[in-house]
């Protein structure tokens, strides 16, 4: 059994998929990239803090893992979208173009800590304005980054992937139960 430091609907559904228990626990991370702070540290570093904040409201007890993903399209930075306007913005980024998406797992206990990137490459086919608003109405993009889900509606925006399917959708399950592996076996 591992605790979960996520909200994350997405990321519990994945550990089931390839059965590992789990239980969630609290977090509080402040979610803001510092001044000079390339994006790969940063998603590793939120990672990180949410799996360390976790096994603290755990009493330090038990394999506490936190995950935080963010996409990178013509070198910026995408997070959740704020509200329509910061949505339809992103996606009219991300149309006709490739972007990465970065996710961070990060897997700790009271004695060790332990932090993998997967970076993954999606192609979005051109999108028109309507489209893109008619997007954000299905409500899907509210809680996910840069205002899409490859699982939902947004699936058939996508025209090519190239890297990890799950860790699009919050957690890459390979390196996931790697990292699993490894803390149990040490
Ligand atoms: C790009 C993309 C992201 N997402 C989701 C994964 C993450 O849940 C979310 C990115 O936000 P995160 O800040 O990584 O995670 P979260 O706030 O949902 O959960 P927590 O911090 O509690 O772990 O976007 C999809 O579900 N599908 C997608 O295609």
């Amino acid at each position: 059994m591992i605790f979960l430091a996520s909200s994350s609907p997405r990321r519990g559904d994945l550990l089931s998929q390839i059965q590992i228990d789990y239980q969630r626990v609290q977090t509080s991370v402040d979610e803001y990239q510092q001044a000079g702070e390339a994006s790969q540290d940063y998603v590793q570093r939120l990672a990180l803090e949410k799996a360390l904040s976790g096994l603290t409201h755990n009493q330090n007890k038990g394999l506490v893992l936190g995950a935080d993903t963010i996409i990178v399209c013509d070198g910026q930075v995408m997070e959740k979208p704020k509200d329509k306007q910061h949505a339809q913005k992103m996606m009219s980024l991300l149309s006709g173009n490739t972007h990465q998406v970065l996710t961070a797992v990060a897997l700790v206990t009271a004695t060790q800590q332990k932090v993998k990137l997967v970076s993954t490459d999606v192609s979005f086919k051109t999108l028109t304005t309507q489209e893109i608003s008619d997007y954000w109405e299905t409500g899907e993009p509210l809680d996910k980054a840069a205002g899409y889900g490859i699982q939902g509606i947004a699936g058939q925006f996508v025209t090519n992937i190239s890297g990890s399917y799950s860790a699009v959708v919050g957690l890459p399950l390979y390196e996931t139960k790697q990292l699993i592996n490894s803390l149990k076996g040490s």
